[in-house]
């Protein structure tokens, strides 16, 4: 068998944690009957999409993101527009995608699964004119997102810090949604779109998601008193939101959503602008992935 060319696209910043003994550690565990290894850093937003299609123009057979799902979410978009491979070394504050598929957070342990190089091809989805891997949505995580992005400290502490805070003067919104011909009117605190179950950190908001179903589940969190905040918090970390009356779990392939204002969005975590009318459809099967 001839050896892939694999590039290691590395986040420096992602998860808050250092990778400059990245390329060393990758480097003394590859598999190199298999592979030709190559690494690279991103230095800005948007870079490690730059990088892919590079790499992707220059045959490179897979393309490893060494980050979190924002790093994912633009590795991964290039590794489908080049019908590539795509590899995760999980380094982000949540690694929602990564945890959901059992990629170990072990750095030499995920090097093993890309060694062993098994190939399974999974559901992705676009949010208005982006694509999303993990989970995208609207309202209280957007906002926070958003107002994270701002902040200098990236990791789970500041983010929660930062949730704590906020939590206590966010409204929640109106939004009309039409999933898969059938209307709903809601008042919802978030609207997450899940591909995968999970935000990150085994926060599961959606319990049955299935990656290869060809189905998105919509998960509607309704304004709630902030004394059942530890409760909704207790059922993400034991997935049993679908029997939450917190949430409300439908299910569907083309799915519309219309609110009252344009407003942030997130798209795998990270935060965007959209107007008010979004639109979001499942692209079944359409991504390579190595998993364990
Ligand atoms: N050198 C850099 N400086 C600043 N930002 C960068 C750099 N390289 C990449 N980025 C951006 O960092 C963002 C966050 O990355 P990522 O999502 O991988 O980490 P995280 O948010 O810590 O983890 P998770 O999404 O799992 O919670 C991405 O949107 C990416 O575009």
């Amino acid at each position: 068998m001839s050896k892939s060319n694999i590039l290691f696209i590395i986040n420096p910043i992602s998860g808050g944690k250092d990778k400059l003994k990245i390329p060393a550690l990758i480097d003394a565990n590859i598999d190199r009957s298999k592979f030709n290894p190559n690494f690279s850093f991103t230095e800005y937003i948007g870079h490690a999409s730059e990088i892919a299609e590079e790499a992707a123009n220059k045959n490179f057979d897979v393309i490893v993101a060494v980050g979190g799902d924002g790093t994912i979410n633009e590795v991964a978009a290039k590794v489908m527009q080049y019908d590539k491979i795509l590899g995760i070394i999980p380094f982000g504050s949540g690694n929602g995608l990564a945890r959901f598929l059992k990629i170990p957070i072990k750095t030499a342990e995920a090097i093993k699964v890309i060694n062993k190089f098994d190939v399974k091809v999974i559901d992705t989805a676009t949010f208005n004119e982006k694509r999303f891997f993990n989970m995208a949505g609207m309202g209280f995580d957007a906002y926070i997102s958003a107002v994270f992005a701002g902040n200098k400290s990236r990791g789970l502490a500041g983010y929660l810090k930062l949730g704590m805070k906020e939590v206590l003067s966010y409204r929640s919104q109106d939004y009309d949604l039409i999933i898969d011909g059938k209307e709903y009117t809601r008042n919802a605190f978030v609207i997450s779109i899940a591909n995968s179950s999970q935000y990150g950190n085994n926060a599961h908001i959606a319990p049955a998601a299935s990656i290869t179903d060809g189905l998105l589940d919509v998960c509607i969190i309704k304004k709630f008193p902030m004394y059942k905040l530890p409760v909704l918090a207790y059922q993400m970390l034991n997935a049993t939101t679908d029997q939450s009356d917190l949430v409300e779990i439908i299910k569907g392939s083309s799915i519309k959503i219309v609110r009252s204002q344009n407003d942030a969005i997130h798209i795998d975590g990270e935060p965007f602008f959209m107007g008010k009318e979004i639109d979001i459809a499942i692209l079944p099967l359409s991504l390579n992935i190595i998993t364990p």
